[in-house]
């Protein structure tokens, strides 16, 4: 065995060392933050009771994930807790292995890997010392892999899909500092509600606000939805939205299926 020096026959320091502009820089995009101000885990607690459908809709429809993140792994019910956010670099997941001694028990650890089809970033090592961390979940802008393992462990996981492709182990990648993920910025701290339906991300400074804006919405939707199991619904609001942009309706009855599309 001979290493790249001796097979060119060159001392390892020989000849002009290129400027390591690729070396790791401590810094914004090698840095981690111990912790975040916390909501208190009743209000996180509570937002199980609803559907992420629900808060995405409180939230004007902007702060639910690409639905392409979706449960891959854990027990059907609801989960919420605090972001733990992790930028990893592509190819690599250093700073995924670090978050399992940054995030506290109940934080949902959120990856951001730039939406990446070519690796994986997690499977069953971590997500076995996760549990015993008592992290409450993964939610992966990416792929994982180890699924077959991850699934008797009740873990939930939420990501873009699997590979067998694993990760290096080298950085860089930054935890608790704001990530984007599946299109939503996250930032550490922000509560994450994932269930069967999505995974939708509630801004921290809202979170209180938001809790009782949902309790008011839904005490009125539950008696809309009883009346539409009854057949008790109108349409009406269909057409005034149709006659507000003047929405041409014709018989249709004589058109001619194979006649050429005119104006
Ligand atoms: O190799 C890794 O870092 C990820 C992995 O497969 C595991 O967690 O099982
Ligand atoms: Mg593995």
């Amino acid at each position: 065995m001979t290493t790249a020096s001796e097979a060119r026959s060159e001392a390892p320091s020989a000849g002009r060392r290129v400027p390591d502009s690729a070396a790791i820089h401590p810094g914004p995009g090698f840095r981690i933050r111990e912790d975040f101000p916390r909501v208190d885990a009743i209000t996180v607690a509570a937002y199980r009771e609803f559907s992420t459908t629900d808060i995405s809709d409180m939230l004007n429809r902007l702060y639910a994930l690409d639905g392409e993140i979706r449960c891959l792994a854990g027990p059907p019910e609801s989960i919420s807790g605090l972001a733990c956010t992790v930028r990893v670099y592509l190819g690599d997941n250093l700073m995924v292995h670090k978050a399992l001694d940054i995030a506290k028990p109940g934080d949902i650890v959120v990856v951001a890997a730039a939406g990446s089809r070519a690796y994986a970033v997690l499977g069953d090592v971590i997500s076995t010392k996760a549990r015993h961390r008592g992290i409450a979940g993964y939610v992966v802008d990416g792929l994982i892999r180890d699924l077959p393992a991850i699934t008797p462990l009740d873990m939930p996981v939420y990501a873009r899909g699997t590979s067998a492709i694993g990760p290096l182990h080298r950085g860089p990648g930054e935890i608790n500092y704001p990530i984007a993920c599946g299109g939503v910025v996250v930032n550490p701290g922000d509560i994450v509600v994932a269930d069967q339906a999505g995974v939708v991300v509630v801004p921290q400074a809202v979170a209180h606000e938001l809790l009782e804006r949902l309790r008011r919405y839904l005490g009125t939707n539950r008696a809309y939805l009883t009346a539409v199991q009854q057949g008790e619904f109108s349409n009406a609001w269909v057409d005034e939205q149709l006659d507000a942009h003047a929405c041409p309706i014709e018989p249709g009855l004589d058109i001619d299926p194979n006649a050429p599309i005119t104006g």
